[in-house]
């Protein structure tokens, strides 16, 4: 895959998205055909593009464009972050055994158990922010390993590179794969940590516009590469024409969006934690592995999550918001508010739930570029609504 921009800055590639267009167009066009002309019967195995579930040339420039950006050797972009996780776990065996977190989003605990039922693999939750655990946890049995961090949305750290290192020695074929999607490539490099595989649902920051459904896949293995090729092409779960266009055009203000989120999310965290609340966000000194994510991550992000004590004080809180409207996702320009235990978690077993004593009142809160001063009014205001409706002595 071409890396025409590799001398450049992060915040330089993310905008200078190279692209050759006979016409000149200073943007790239959309190849919204599935089908490509042959020379002949003889060229048709060599040539570049046949049929677009195997290749497209929009999908190509996004592709090429995220490999600069990302700094690597092999992207994939498919139709959702889901789909990432699914074409990985696709390339197990029955019997494999796979090491992860016990806080990991709602959707990637759903297919994990999914892919256990259906292929007979193993899979095993740990705390993953505990290393001696992890260490014990993964052994020369195992087959692959997934983290995330910070998590979503309890905000745990994990010692990415500590973890991928020893698993790559206890099992050089071990293949360990990161959830990128609350970092993005502006703010972590899972590869240079040591994982196999990075993925991250596009969905979010990378498009920022809560207007397509993307997922991508990167690395820097061949082997890997291919074989992550071979179910995208097999299954057709590559990304189609416009949503790649649209992914593309999303991206180029990746830098200036995260910088005002950021900005924003950590007015919102001492605003909350001023009030008295438990906030979780990694931007916070208080953070109790602050320094280990600032250790892996170039920024804290912008989703915090916060407990109140009150589970109706919570619910009355995200009702009587007025900006932060009361949705899941996040990574868009606008502000979102939602209550993870029956939102984006809902799909994670009430029992597992309880036993992890996942906060029933936890809020999340996914930041957006808005005014911050009309962010902090509209919760000030929604949390006096909720001091009244719900009597709490907060
Ligand atoms: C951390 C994380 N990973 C993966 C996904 C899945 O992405 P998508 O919704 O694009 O399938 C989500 C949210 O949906 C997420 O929050
Ligand atoms: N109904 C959906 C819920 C998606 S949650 C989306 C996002 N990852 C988040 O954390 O908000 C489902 O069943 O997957």
């Amino acid at each position: 895959m071409a890396n025409n921009s590799k001398e450049y800055r992060i915040n330089t590639r993310v905008v200078k998205v190279a692209h050759k267009d006979g016409n000149k167009a200073s943007i790239p066009p959309i190849y919204q055909s599935t089908t490509f002309k042959a020379d002949s019967i003889g060229s048709f195995s060599t040539q570049d593009y046949d049929y677009t579930r195997s290749g497209n040339p929009t999908r190509t420039v996004l592709q090429d464009h995220l490999a600069s950006v990302i700094n690597c050797k092999y992207v994939y972009a498919v139709n959702s972050g889901m789909a990432c996780l699914d074409v990985i776990l696709s390339n197990l065996k029955p019997n494999d055994e796979v090491v992860a977190g016990e806080d990991l989003y709602g959707g990637s605990y759903r297919l994990l158990h999914f892919a256990e039922r259906k292929h007979n693999i193993k899979i095993k939750h740990f705390d993953t922010t505990n290393l001696p655990l992890m260490k014990k946890a993964i052994t020369r049995k195992t087959n692959l390993v997934l983290l995330e961090s910070p998590t979503n949305p309890l905000i745990n750290v994990v010692d990415v590179k500590a973890i991928a290192a020893h698993a790559h020695a206890v099992n050089p074929d071990c293949v360990v794969v990161f959830d990128n999607t609350m970092m993005t490539p502006l703010l972590m490099s899972p590869l240079e940590l040591g994982c196999d595989i990075h993925y991250e649902s596009a969905t979010k920051y990378l498009n920022g516009h809560h207007d397509i459904m993307a997922g991508v896949l990167a690395t820097n293995r061949d082997d890997l590469a291919k074989s992550l090729f071979y179910v995208i092409n097999a299954t057709g779960s590559g990304l189609a024409p416009f949503d790649s266009w649209l992914l593309i055009r999303g991206l180029k203000t990746l830098s200036i969006r995260l910088e005002r989120e950021q900005q924003n999310c950590m007015k919102l965290a001492t605003f909350l934690q001023d009030k008295g609340f438990t906030v979780r966000y990694t931007g916070l000194k208080s953070h109790p592995q602050h320094d280990l994510h600032f250790s892996q991550c170039k920024g804290p992000g912008a989703v915090l999550s916060f407990e109140t004590g009150n589970v109706a004080f919570s619910e009355a809180v995200i009702k009587n918001c007025e900006i932060f409207s009361t949705t899941v996702s996040f990574g868009s320009v606008s502000s979102l508010i939602s209550l993870p235990l029956k939102m984006s978690h809902a799909s994670i077993d009430k029992k597992v739930l309880a036993e992890r004593n996942f906060p029933q009142d936890l809020i999340r809160l996914c930041v957006g570029i808005e005014d911050i001063q009309d962010l902090i009014d509209d919760l000030d205001h929604a949390i006096s609504l909720a001091k009244r409706e719900v009597g709490a002595k907060l």
